[in-house]
């Protein structure tokens, strides 16, 4: 994990993200985002090319220190999202939609605030790392594995990744490097192993907006099926057909702020009407 901070579970009383489900049907948390900030610095801003040697080299000779320039990228959110649902979230270009899967995920840590979670949730974006150099047969391998699939698991499942992902619709381009690959092509594998297994909670970040229209429908159809198996999905999407198809619930970043949490129809129609100003 990049900047290793594992979200952690509430000490405090009451009901615990993923938590046992009470038999009568009382929703379940699963990730609770509680005043939550989050910080980028930059270091050597402003400095001209060469930035990130400039500052190291202040910094060694003594000659004070070099500059930083923050970035808020998170201001304050907090929400509970529970077992079951399919959470939109959506905003303009900067709002801070990535930077909260992100921190969510554990991949960044708070500046200010705490994020609990059921377990460790994936974190699936465009850019999730696949080995270029190796084949998508490889990958589809590697990352079952990563994902914490047994060997049986990668073996029953294999052709079903692949068949999903439609990589080998045309030419037998399963058997070659990912290099090979478009961005959606590989895209569309990426989102086929991840959705191949049941997350406690899956963090997508604009994989849907990738695929062809066949593909973006079967996407669609699974996420459907993850959300039924018990588990939270979050998606990240500039797309508002997909966000209306997929979720029943969307948060509105604007600023790193959350502008508006509630039914899809109801933000989406509030988001259109604000960017169609
Ligand atoms: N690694 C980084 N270092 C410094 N600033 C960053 C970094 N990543 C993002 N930012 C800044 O944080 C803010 C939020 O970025 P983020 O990528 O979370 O927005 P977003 O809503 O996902 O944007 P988009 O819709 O364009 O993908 C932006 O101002 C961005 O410039």
């Amino acid at each position: 994990m990049a900047d290793g901070v594992a979200p952690t579970k509430p000490a405090a009383a009451g009901p615990e993200p993923g938590s046992a489900a009470p038999s009568d049907g009382t929703p379940v948390p699963t990730v609770i985002v509680d005043g939550l900030h989050v910080v980028y610095r930059i270091y050597g801003a402003g400095t001209g090319h060469g930035n990130a040697t400039a500052a190291l080299r202040r910094l060694l000779l003594r000659q004070g220190s070099p500059n930083v320039q923050t970035v808020h990228a998170v201001k304050g959110v907090s929400f509970t999202a529970y077992r079951g649902e399919a959470i939109g979230i959506i905003g303009s270009n900067g709002s801070g939609k990535t930077t909260l899967l992100k921190a969510i995920a554990g991949l960044l840590p708070p500046e200010r605030g705490k994020v609990y979670t059921d377990g460790q949730p994936s974190l699936l974006g465009v850019n999730a790392a696949l080995m270029n150099d190796l084949t998508g047969a490889t990958n589809v391998i590697l990352g079952g594995l990563a994902m914490g699939m047994t060997r049986e698991e990668v073996r029953e499942r294999y052709q079903g990744i692949v068949d999903f992902s439609g990589i080998n619709e045309k030419d037998d381009f399963i058997s070659l490097p990912m290099r090979t690959y478009s961005s959606g092509m590989a895209a569309r594998l990426r989102f086929s192993i991840a959705a191949a297994k049941n997350h406690d909670v899956l963090l997508i970040d604009e994989a849907l907006a990738t695929g062809d229209r066949a593909f973006q429908k079967r996407s669609e159809a699974r996420i459907r099926e993850l959300r039924k198996e018990a588990g939270t999905v979050f998606l990240v999407s500039h797309n508002n057909n997909s966000i209306r198809d997929t979720c029943d619930r969307v948060i509105w970043l604007e600023r790193g702020e959350l502008l508006m949490d509630g039914p899809t129809d109801e933000v989406v129609a509030a988001y259109e009407e604000h960017t169609n100003k």
